[in-house]
This record gives structure tokens, sequence and C-alpha cells, in this order.
């Protein structure tokens, strides 16, 4: 796959510049540890940055040479556990051998304008995982308003994540969007970085959030993306 695109630096973006951006990811309920294993060699073929998975999946097991990092996603998808079980989730995954953890927050406070209690979450699961790991905050963009989603990018700022990102994939309200990418890319400046999520589904997508302000992308169906083709939306898409 060499076809060239440009990102926001205006540069060309080959698709091996492409791959790096991405968490080849796989967090469907019915996964086995078989599938993961599959996920982790397509991982290494394509030259992705990371697998993503759900936390029973771990610990992986990543080929010695590989240049490949392992992120997991924490109180997933609801993000309506309490902040003691969301920590202990990451600190056990922590101990499992995860570089990265994806959290996610409790919607219905940032809805409420608690970010007083997004950040007090977002805080809780960071005491678990020392730096250099990082911290990712999934904010279900889809759900909030532009005044919310400011809001949550500014609790995730004060509570020390490496990373905001817009959307499990899996709420019935959508996944990434231009707009929201952008908005929270405004919001955190340099200080974080943003991870678009959820729909990305070809090539033009992942140039378009990256254009937007992403620094990685939460992909399921990456082969498709990086080698140009459109990866159709699941026919029943996974929703709670
Ligand atoms: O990053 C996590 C998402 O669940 C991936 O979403 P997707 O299946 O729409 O690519």
């Amino acid at each position: 796959m060499t076809s060239s695109t440009s990102a926001s630096s205006g540069a060309a973006l080959d698709a091996a510049a492409l791959a790096r951006y991405i968490d080849h990811t796989l967090l469907k309920p019915e996964a086995t540890q078989a599938d993961v294993a599959a996920l982790i060699a397509e991982a290494v073929e394509l030259g992705v940055y990371s697998v993503c998975v759900s936390p029973s999946m771990l610990p992986l097991t990543i080929p010695v040479d590989a240049d490949l990092k392992v992120a997991v996603v924490c109180g997933f998808p609801s993000g309506k556990h309490a902040s003691a079980i969301k920590a202990a989730e990451a600190a056990l995954s922590v101990a499992q051998g995860t570089d990265e953890v994806d959290m996610v927050i409790d919607v219905g406070a940032a809805k409420a304008g608690r970010f007083d209690l997004v950040e007090a979450d977002i805080s809780a699961v960071r005491a678990e995982i020392p730096a250099p790991l990082l911290l990712k905050v999934i904010i279900e963009s889809a759900a909030l308003t532009d005044d919310e989603i400011v809001g949550v990018c500014r609790a995730a700022v004060n509570a020390g994540a490496d990373f905001v990102k817009t959307s499990t994939g899996f709420h019935p309200t959508g996944g990434a969007t231009v707009h929201a990418v952008r908005l929270m890319r405004e919001t955190v400046g340099d200080a974080l970085g943003v991870k678009a999520s959820g729909g990305v589904r070809s090539h033009a997508d992942a140039l378009a959030m990256i254009e937007a302000g992403a620094s990685r992308l939460g992909v399921s169906g990456t082969k498709a993306v990086l080698s140009g083709a459109v990866v159709e939306a699941p026919a029943n898409p996974a929703a709670y």
C-alpha cells in the first residue's frame, strides 16, 4: 500500500505513516483469545501503533521484535462504574502489561455540568497509571453539547490525562466527528493528544480526522482504511 495523502502538516502521509496513528481495535463482547491473536498478527503486518482490546483479554502475547503497544479500555462502554472500580480495573490492566488505558467518563456527570465529578473520576484512574504509561479519556462526544465537550476536556487536562478520545464506538448517538475533534483540539491545545474513534471507516475519514487535529485514531476496520477501501458500517451496530 503506497497511497500518499496529505495530513494536517500538509506533508505527504503514506499508508505506513498513517498506520502509526492507529490503535487497531477489537472490543466486541464476543471476541475470543483467538480473535485477539489474529488482531495482533494483523497489527504487526500493518505496522500500526497499538492494539486496543478489552481488559479480560490481557495479558497479551506481543512478538518481541514488534514495535506494537497495548491499549485497553476501562469502565467500558458505559462509564457508569464507580471510580474505585475503574481505578481497580486500570491497576489490574497495568499489572498485566498494558501501555495505555482508555477510560470512559460518566457521561451523565458531564450532562449535569458536574465537571468536578468528571475530573475526580479521571484523577482516580490516573493515580493507578504511572508515567510513562498513558491515560486516554473517552468523552462520548456525540452525546455531549459543545460546551460539555469543552468542560470535559478541561477536566481531563486538570486531572493529568494524556489524551482525550471522542467515542466508545458503542453509543447510539454515534462516533467521531470532524467538528468534535476540532473542538477538542482547540480546547486542549498541544497539552494532550486527541484520539478520534468510532465510525472511522475509510481512508478519507482518517485523513479528515487528522486534518481536524487528531493525533491518534481508534479503528477496527484498519486494513480497509489503510488500503483506501471503505469499511461498511456493521449491519447491527453495537449499542447499549
Ligand atoms: O476505538 C474504539 C472503537 O470502538 C472503534 O470503532 P469502529 O469499530 O467504529 O472502528
